[in-house]
């Protein structure tokens, strides 16, 4: 069963050349010094023989790429050790609209529906030298080798595992060419390599939305980037024109009353109270006006940010903010119609029972319905998916020790403390 489905940019030596000096440039200013990660989410996946539609009035663009697959818990492990977390491998199309910027371009251009094809998984030893050939209508338009990838199977398993558990099932997409090939409707486009299953769809247009083939897979959470306008400018941003939206993986999510672990040698680990949308029902292309009526309830989170592990802008940034533990999650959903005004809750933060942030939903930049209905233009939502609203002004440091506690007015109260490494893995023996 897929669990997560990972993905990595820029880890093909053409992509890296291509982008080499814009990299050099603002806003960018450096390549990034770590994998570029980012998640395709459920709605995205689909199997081989099955139709994708394609979004109307964008270029799509096909590609190809092998996907690791993981077969034993993988957590903190080495290079070396690596190989034996790796059950196989599948062939994969990490479909995308044009890559203009790595500025969070992954979520409106990457996470589309039906983005994410993906084969029959082969217990193939190794990947390295595969050759992963595209043909379109039976014709051969690309062929490249796992030789030209920056990082191979064993140092992404190391570098994810890092501060993200892999667990059996979890597939981690190693990277695409910075050639993509452009798809339209009534293409059928194959991806092969040797000794892995093929992988085989056909493009249609898209009129009127599908129904979403019953993939199993973990709710997506969304969360906002910068969605209060005097959080941003703590952060010395402006309020964003349009929603920044980020997905988080499932081993970052903690329940109440847990624990979350504050990495050793940092400067900057800051809580964020936020209000979290519960999803209960699908929906594509709803309006402002009925989004509400596809929210089950509302719940709250603490949306923990790493920020020294930034890297300008090469966002949304797994190491800052879907690290192990770092996102605790209330379990309870106050049904909707108990909430009788989500924009008009006051949401606090207290550490160690003092108060250190207080706002409210009034200010937030996009409201819920605008985010459900926003989102639903260009994906499925799915019951039980979840939207993080964002944080308003007010974050600091939180060290080992201390207790946080996140309450938002008429949703609930969120307990959590903060341990070190030390402490952690201490815990787990
Ligand atoms: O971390 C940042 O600097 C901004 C950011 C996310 C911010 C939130 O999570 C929030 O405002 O709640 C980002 O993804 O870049
Ligand atoms: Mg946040």
């Amino acid at each position: 069963m897929k669990r997560t489905i990972f993905a990595v940019a820029l880890n093909h030596q053409s992509q890296i050349q291509a982008w080499n000096a814009a990299f050099h440039q603002s806003p960018y200013q450096a390549p990034p010094k770590t994998p570029v990660w980012f998640i395709k989410p459920r709605n995205t996946w689909r199997t081989s023989h099955q139709t994708i539609a394609l979004p109307e009035g964008e270029k799509t663009f096909s590609g190809a790429t092998v996907g690791l697959v993981i077969g034993e818990k993988a957590r903190r492990v080495t290079e070396a050790q690596a190989a034996q977390h790796i059950a196989g491998f599948v062939l994969a199309n990490e479909l995308s609209l044009a890559e203009e910027s790595f500025y969070r371009p992954a979520i409106q251009a990457k996470c589309r529906d039906g983005f994410c094809p993906t084969g029959e998984m082969a217990p193939l030893s190794d990947s390295h030298g595969l050759e992963i050939v595209t043909e379109v209508n039976g014709e051969e338009r690309q062929r490249w080798s796992t030789t030209e990838l920056q990082r191979g199977a064993e140092q992404l398993v190391a570098a994810l595992s890092d501060f993200a558990t892999l667990m059996p099932g979890d597939i981690i997409l190693m990277g695409t060419p910075q050639q993509r090939i452009a798809v339209e409707a009534g293409d059928e486009v194959v991806v092969r390599a040797t000794g892995l299953p093929a992988l085989v769809n056909r493009f249609v247009a898209e009129q009127t939305p599908q129904p979403q083939p019953q993939e199993q897979g973990h709710p997506t959470f969304f969360a906002l980037g910068l969605n209060y306008a005097d959080h941003a400018s703590e952060l010395d941003f402006k309020a964003p024109e349009s929603p920044l939206v980020f997905i988080k993986a499932a081993n970052t999510l903690t329940g109440d009353n847990a624990v979350s672990v504050r990495p050793d040698n940092v400067d900057y680990m800051h809580y964020e109270a936020e209000l979290v949308v519960v999803i209960g029902k699908t929906a594509r292309n709803v309006s402002r006006e009925q989004a509400l009526d596809y929210v089950a309830g509302y719940t709250l989170c603490n949306d923990y940010a790493v920020r020294d592990y930034l890297e300008n802008y090469y966002r949304p940034n797994l190491r800052v903010k879907s690290r192990d533990t770092l996102t605790p999650l209330h379990p309870n959903v106050v049904p909707r119609d108990q909430v009788p005004d989500a924009q008009n809750l006051t949401l606090k933060t207290f550490i160690n029972g003092e108060l250190r942030q207080s706002g409210t939903t009034r200010d937030m930049v996009f409201d819920v319905p605008f985010l459900v209905s926003w989102l639903s233009q260009f994906m499925t939502l799915q019951s039980g998916d979840m939207i993080a609203t964002g944080t308003p002004k007010g974050l600091a440091d939180v060290r080992p020790g201390d207790e946080v506690v996140v309450e938002i007015e008429g949703v609930g109260r969120l307990t959590n403390r903060i341990v070190s490494e030390q402490q952690f893995e201490e815990s787990l023996k």
